[in-house]
């Protein structure tokens, strides 16, 4: 399944149990020697909420949530009939998330997800300022001075603004910036271009996968982001644009809310 071109090989494992996520992830995942995928989620039976997900980035490393793949996970659910319900409840590494399906044709096409509240203090922020709020701090990576902001959406996002997305070349700022030193549980880079008030142009180069069509997560950091800095407004609901599509994402008094699409793209058996 995809959402706005993340796409992950998602696994049923109601019925069946995966032993290698990792080992998974990362031979099926590649592009030309496997079936491609930025990587693995497991859809397991949860004891507190309608069901559980993993997921494990390209690289094989594990993430503690995934905006685009929870809502495709939902999707799962309902189109499978494993829980026909629209409102659902997904515990991941981040904590339990709530799903609100919008249903047409008898199967699920989006969903917003209530992505709970950022963090713009998170433990994951660079060494220098660890335990401050990083909005707009400058620092020197790769012998280049950036403004970043850090948040954390249950994982670590670090969006920098910038005058143009299309100029830049991700595979190349992706490394360096995961490479600077400063942050210590790897980082998810969101470079962001401000179109006005409600909405924003972004792309990302995610942790453990390389540059993604699209990040949820990453959506919303980039969003709260922008607010931070007083480049959109909170009152607003963001429209995020992304190689992939278009993610809406609200940051509501309690927490941040996602929005977008949800398909899928096959279904099979995989031997291995
Ligand atoms: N693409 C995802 C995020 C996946 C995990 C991330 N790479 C990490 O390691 O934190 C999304 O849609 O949020």
């Amino acid at each position: 399944m995809q959402g706005c071109g993340n796409d992950y090989l998602y696994f049923d494992c109601f019925a069946q149990s995966v032993t290698d996520p990792a080992g998974l992830a990362r031979r099926f995942s590649d592009r030309h020697f496997g079936v491609g995928s930025d990587g693995v989620i497991l859809i397991l039976p949860s004891e507190v909420a309608d069901a559980r997900m993993r997921i494990f980035n390209a690289d094989g490393s594990e993430g503690k949530m995934c905006g685009n793949g929870v809502r495709c996970v939902g999707k799962y659910l309902y189109d499978s009939g494993r829980c026909k319900k629209t409102a659902l409840r997904i515990e991941t590494g981040s904590g339990i998330k709530t799903l609100q399906l919008e249903v047409a044709g008898g199967v699920a096409r989006r969903a917003t997800v209530g992505m709970g509240p950022p963090d713009l203090r998170p433990a994951a922020v660079p060494v220098l300022l660890q335990g401050e709020r990083v909005v707009n701090a400058p620092v020197k990576i790769g012998g280049q001075r950036w403004q970043i902001t850090c948040v954390s959406m249950g994982n670590p996002h670090c969006v920098v603004f910038v005058d143009c997305v299309d100029e830049l070349d991700l595979t190349v700022l992706g490394p360096l910036f995961a490479g600077s030193g400063l942050f210590p549980e790897g980082i998810n880079a969101e470079f962001v271009q401000p179109l006005g008030e409600r909405a924003i142009k972004m792309r990302v180069y995610e942790r453990g996968s390389g540059e993604t069509l699209a990040c949820g997560t990453g959506a919303c950091a980039a969003a709260v982001a922008a607010i931070a800095a007083g480049r959109c407004r909170r009152e607003e609901e963001i429209a995020v644009s992304l190689p992939g599509g278009q993610l809406q994402v609200r940051w509501g008094e309690r927490e941040c809310y996602l929005s977008g699409p949800a398909e899928t793209v096959f279904c099979g058996q995989l031997e291995w």
